[in-house]
């Protein structure tokens, strides 16, 4: 097994989260049309990094988030976890289980993860390259790519055969060869360019720098040629005066007291000479002073340059930090109200389940009181049915007896007749005649009684009355007798064997009681067969609501197990959100924190540029004054020195007049304090032109040193050289060094690119060669496998693979030949639906069997196919099942039953996919399949799983 579980929230139609347990094997997703098969295969290739929304059939990536239904909200984001066994060491890691989750916001923002650790896309394409799995990858066959692998042009199949010959990882390593060559070249390119800035100010500089240096020799020179001027003359002044010295102490005693007031001359000149000495030496003092401020200025400039980087970087920092923070925070809150939300669900699932369970109970209790009525009832019926046997029984024994009866009454009336000779004509003339009787008398007597009447009311004398009454009495008395008369009569036409016959104990009497009997008991019976038939009308009455409270019952108990599966992902959800809270949380203070410590820095940073500056502030301040100082110092130079020539004029007029005065001797001893004096001039002249004691330079008077004019005519030569100079970059020399470092740098950079470049050239070369190799080996073996596979799914039959161009095997196309049985060799656009299905198959198993991909999603790839392509298909699917996980998308029965596990799809809340799960079963040696109730699932005739039948 290779895919072990799916988890996929938010994603499509998944609006609650949803496991899918995968296993060896095949395995079957069934679901009618539009309950969200396919949305499982997009979510596989989704986390396997697919980024075309055609291919994941939405119109931008934000599409594949829940976008909710009439009576649900569109999701914020949608998630899906794809657990991968790696027992075998397919993938490049150490675990054993990889767990790879992909995850987007509304907002567009997406996440990888690779077992839980946050990752870039590139990092899971890299874990699949050639292994058959990923994006353009064969593990995932829709019905779709079945017409893009046969209908596509010949090049754009060869993405099958590359993965299977793993050159899709040579692929990008010479993608990745041939942009880091394009990147190379634009180096190069941009080395060059700035090379060639480089070089035109290199060769400036060289010029300046050259010029400079040669200025500097030819000042040199110069220097050293007015030091031989200045060390010539003083030698030939030091010999003159060693000569007139001679001369002098000749006449030395006669200079003696001139010589006094000389010497104090001389001591005063040479206080000057000291002064203007110790002046000197302050003023190099302070050039070199200043020398070094100025290096320490540059050095402050340059750290307050770090300093300002240091201080935008930490601000940068700083804001990013913040940032960062910010955005977690929104994030936080976002999962915050999410567990808000699913709480508030989870109490409304904990009220439903409450009320579902309270409304389950009362519909048992009303299931178990209408068994029960029917029960007793039926009991009822039953008894009552017992009752109306009897019934029946005994009124066939009363109709015996009756008939028995009714025979003997017929039989004994004839015989009784006959016996009295009774007739009826007679009978009833004499009952006539009696009632007529009858009724003349009651008419008399009211007549009678109304006539009395009337005389009372005349008031006729009672006697008279008396005797009118008395006539009717006796009129009365003789219509009674004849009465009795009619009577007797009547009585002599009645036959007297009737009264025994009617008597109580007589057999019309006992004719009477039985048919009185008889009817009680029909009156029974049919009372009792209302009463059954009522009993039935109940009852069918009640199975009906028997069967609605069952039903009731088993929805609700759905609607339970609904409610708590949904329960259990809420809650799992929440733990979920809560982790990624806390996460969330260190991140935070992660982020808070970097930014504090961004923000201490800034300070430090801040503190040190002011400082810096402070140094700076210092040390201009220092600059300036010592310049000053310098400025004070070259004047005072200045004023000494036209003192002492002042003072040396002075010597000079007062051994004119000694000279003058005292004659030849003194003339003598003036000429030599003149020459001393002239010495010294050199010296302090020498020392005011250059800055330096010429007594550094005195060992050379050893030395042989050229003549004057010779000296003087180089002199004129190296000064006319400098002027021909012109303006020289006193600098130069050290902005020649800085460009030439840049220079060499470039130049080295440029030598490195161009190695790079040849090494890159060669590494394209070999991956080139390389791929070649491996795509034509497994082309071939692809090529001859895809022959035989055709030949087994079709029966027969012919097929072959092309190489378009064989010169050029990397980019060439693949052209597909195929000749179904009894066929022409046939273009592909002229084969079957269900051909051209097999087709495809045969390519793909025919890949397989070169390079097994570790699973494979089949998507509705049979729904062309008839029963008998099916059976083909089953048996070469069965044979690969053993190496490879199949995944199978179908409608077809045969499929389904071919399947070693079924995962259904459902949409119990429209708009909505969950999963249910299905078994396969048998009855009476038939194969079906069991919902999760045990009820039997039905297909359609197109062979679709329809639900419970
Ligand atoms: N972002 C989304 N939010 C909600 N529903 C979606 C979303 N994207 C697609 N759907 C829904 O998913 C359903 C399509 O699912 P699917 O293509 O997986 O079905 P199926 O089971 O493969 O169907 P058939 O058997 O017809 O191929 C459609 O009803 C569509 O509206």
């Amino acid at each position: 097994m290779f895919l072990k579980s799916l988890e996929i929230y938010g994603f499509k139609s998944f609006a609650d989260k949803a496991n899918l347990e995968f296993s060896d094997g095949i395995t079957s997703l069934l679901g009618p049309n539009g309950c969200g098969k396919s949305n499982i295969v997009d979510a596989i290739k989704w986390v396997l990094g697919e980024q075309s929304t055609k291919t994941l059939r939405a119109g931008k990536m934000e599409d594949v988030i829940f976008n909710g239904t009439d009576t649900r909200k569109p999701l914020q984001v949608a998630e899906v976890s794809l657990t991968i066994s790696n027992e075998a060491g397919a993938l490049p890691l150490p675990d054993a289980e990889i767990e790879i989750k992909r995850r987007i916001f509304r907002s567009g923002e997406s996440e990888y993860y690779i077992n839980r650790n946050r990752v870039l896309l590139k990092n899971i394409r890299e874990l699949f390259f050639d292994t058959g799995v990923g994006k353009s990858a064969y593990s995932i066959l829709e019905q779709g790519k079945i017409d893009q692998i046969l209908s596509s042009r010949p090049e754009d199949r060869r993405y099958i055969f590359e993965e299977a010959a793993g050159i899709s990882r040579f692929k990008q390593q010479s993608i990745d060869a041939e942009r880091k060559l394009e990147k190379t070249d634009e180096n190069i390119l941009q080395v060059e360019t700035i090379l060639k800035e480089v070089r035109r100010s290199y060769e400036t500089k060289k010029n300046q720098a050259t010029k400079a240096s040669s200025y500097r020799e030819l000042k040199k020179e110069q220097f050293a040629l007015e030091v031989d001027i200045q060390l010539s003359t003083l030698k030939s002044y030091i010999l003159l005066r060693e000569s007139k010295q001679e001369q002098k102490e000749l006449t030395e005693k006669t200079l003696e007291e001139q010589s006094g007031s000389l010497s104090s001359c001389d001591t005063e000149i040479e206080e000057m000479q000291a002064k203007m000495r110790e002046m000197g030496t302050r003023r190099i003092a302070i050039q070199t002073e200043l020398q070094r401020l100025d290096e320490a200025q540059k050095g402050r400039n340059d750290k307050l340059d770090l300093l300002t980087q240091r201080f935008r970087d930490f601000c940068k920092q700083r804001d990013e930090a913040g940032a960062r923070s910010e955005s977690i925070l929104e994030r936080i809150q976002r999962d915050k109200d999410e567990i808000d939300e699913k709480l508030n669900a989870v109490a409304d699932i904990d009220d439903a389940f409450a009320q579902l369970s309270i409304e389950i109970e009362k519909n048992q209790k009303g299931l178990l009181s209408t068994q029960t009525l029917i029960e007793s009832q039926n009991q009822e019926i039953d008894q009552t049915e017992l009752l109306d046997v009897s019934l029946d029984d005994e009124l066939e024994e009363l109709a015996g007896k009756l008939k028995d009866l009714t025979d003997v009454i017929v039989i004994e009336l004839e015989e009784k007749l006959k016996q009295s000779g009774y007739n009826l004509e007679e009978k009833r003339a004499a009952l006539a005649l009696f009632e007529s009787k009858l009724k003349h008398i009651d008419a008399s007597l009211l007549e009678q009684s109304a006539f009395l009447e009337k005389l009372k009311t005349m008031g006729v004398p009672a006697l008279e009355v008396l005797s009118q009454q008395q006539k009717y009495q006796l009129g009365l008395q003789k219509a009674f007798s004849e009465l009795k008369e009619l009577f007797a009569s009547y009585q002599m036409h009645q036959a007297s064997f009737i009264d025994e016959l009617v008597a109580p104990q007589g057999i019309i009497s006992e004719k009477h009681r039985l048919e009185t009997q008889m009817g009680a008991k029909r009156l029974q019976v049919s009372r009792n067969r209302e009463r059954i038939s009522y009993l039935r009308e109940e009852n069918r009455k009640l199975s009906a609501s028997l069967e609605s409270y069952r039903l009731a019952i088993s929805d609700q108990k759905v609607a339970l197990n609904q409610l708590t599966g949904q329960k259990q992902s809420a809650k799992e959800w929440v733990a979920k959100l809560q982790l990624s809270v806390t996460e969330q949380q260190y991140q935070y203070s992660d982020a808070l924190k970097n930014s504090e410590n961004a923000q201490e820095r800034i300070y430090e940073t801040q503190e040190d540029i002011r400082d810096t500056e402070a140094e700076l502030k210092e040390m201009k301040a220092t600059v300036s004054m010592l310049n000053e100082d310098l400025k004070d110092i070259i004047s005072l130079i200045e004023e000494k020195g036209s003192e002492i020539r002042a003072k040396q004029e002075q010597k000079a007029s007062s051994y004119d007049r000694l000279q003058a005065l005292r004659g030849e001797s003194v003339k003598l001893g003036l000429q030599i304090e003149q020459l001393v004096s002239n010495i010294g001039g050199i010296y302090t002249t020498f020392f005011e032109n250059f800055g330096k004691s010429l007594k550094e330079y005195e060992s050379r008077l050893d030395e042989e040193i050229n003549d004057i004019p010779v000296l003087k005519t180089r002199l004129d030569e190296v000064r006319r050289k400098i002027e021909g100079l012109g303006y020289i970059n006193q600098m130069a020399e050290d902005e020649f060094a800085e460009v030439k470092e840049q220079y060499d740098f470039l130049t080295k950079q440029l030598d490195d690119l161009s190695k790079a470049k040849s090494d890159l050239d060669a590494v394209v070369l070999e991956i080139k060669t390389r791929s070649e190799q491996l795509f034509l080996a497994t082309y071939k073996k692809i090529s001859e496998n895809f022959q035989e596979m055709f030949r087994r799914l079709f029966g027969g039959g012919r097929a072959e693979l092309k190489l378009v161009d064989t010169e050029n095997v990397l980019q060439s196309g693949i052209d597909i030949l195929a000749q179904p049985p009894g066929k022409k060799l046939t273009h592909l656009s002229l084969l079957s639906g269900g051909e051209r299905s097999m087709t495809a198959v045969a390519l793909l198993f025919a890949t397989y069997l070169v390079k097994p991909s570790p699973f494979c999603i089949l998507d509705e790839i049979d729904a062309a196919l008839d029963d008998r392509n099916i059976g083909y298909f089953l048996s070469v699917l069965e044979d690969f099942a053993l190496k490879s996980q199949f995944i199978i998308i179908t409608h077809n029965k045969h499929t389904v039953m071919g399947s070693s596990t079924l995962l259904g799809v459902t949409q119990m809340e429209a708009g909505v996919s969950t999963m249910v799960s299905y078994r396969i079963g048998r009855i009476e040696g038939e194969a079906v399949i069991y919902n999760d109730d045990s009820q039997e699932v039905s297909f359609n005739a197109e062979g679709s799983v329809l639900g419970t039948p």
